[in-house]
């Protein structure tokens, strides 16, 4: 069994519901949602800056999937929420689930990076995993901390509301 991380993030339609039946779904998927950090309201980074703003969080998560099959019920998940297979790059969508950490793995496939690419160079995804564990680190043992800490603050993470709900097991 092994701890990863996933960050959520939606700017369409009810964002936090989206993110909730998002933490819900996991669950039949073979993924146990452990804890989840508050919900951000951030600023559009990436290729289309002009968008609404996302509702962001990330989740400890504990599962026996190895990446790729993690990786599948993350897209398993964004499929039964209704987004569709094809989408342009950074564009809206009601959810994303991507695959920040998940132990001491490291990876580089055609479909997959382990860990995320933009993990250590997006505030939205750094301040909630150090909500989860302030100590975290990459595989490669780069500080989460440091990398925020070194960030330009220009782009707006402001808490919008609590943790999401995460089912007993
Ligand atoms: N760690 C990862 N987590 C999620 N997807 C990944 C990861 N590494 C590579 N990918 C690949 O990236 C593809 C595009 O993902 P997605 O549609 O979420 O992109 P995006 O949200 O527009 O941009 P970004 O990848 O910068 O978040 C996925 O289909 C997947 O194969
Ligand atoms: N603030 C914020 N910006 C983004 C986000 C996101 O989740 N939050 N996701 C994107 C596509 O991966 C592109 N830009």
């Amino acid at each position: 069994m092994a701890i990863g991380y996933l960050g959520l993030g939606s700017n369409v339609g009810d964002r936090r519901a989206n993110l909730q039946a998002a933490t819900d779904a996991l669950g039949a998927h073979g993924v146990r949602v452990l804890a989840s950090s508050a919900t951000y309201d951030t600023d559009p980074v990436g290729e289309i800056l002009d968008q609404p703003s996302f509702l962001n969080a990330c989740l400890r998560i504990a599962t026996d999937l190895d990446p790729e099959a993690l990786l599948d019920a993350c897209k398993a998940v964004e499929r039964e929420l209704g987004r569709p297979a094809e989408y342009a790059r950074h564009s809206p969508r009601p959810i994303d689930v991507d695959l920040l950490l998940l132990g001491d793995r490291e990876l580089r496939s055609p479909r997959l990076t382990l860990p995320h690419e933009q993990v250590l160079a997006r505030r939205f995804v750094l301040v909630p995993l150090l909500e989860l564990d302030f100590g975290l680190r990459t595989p490669a043992g780069a500080s989460l901390a440091e990398a925020l800490a070194v960030l330009p603050v220009d782009e707006g993470v402001r808490r919008a509301g609590d943790p999401l709900r995460v089912s007993p097991s």
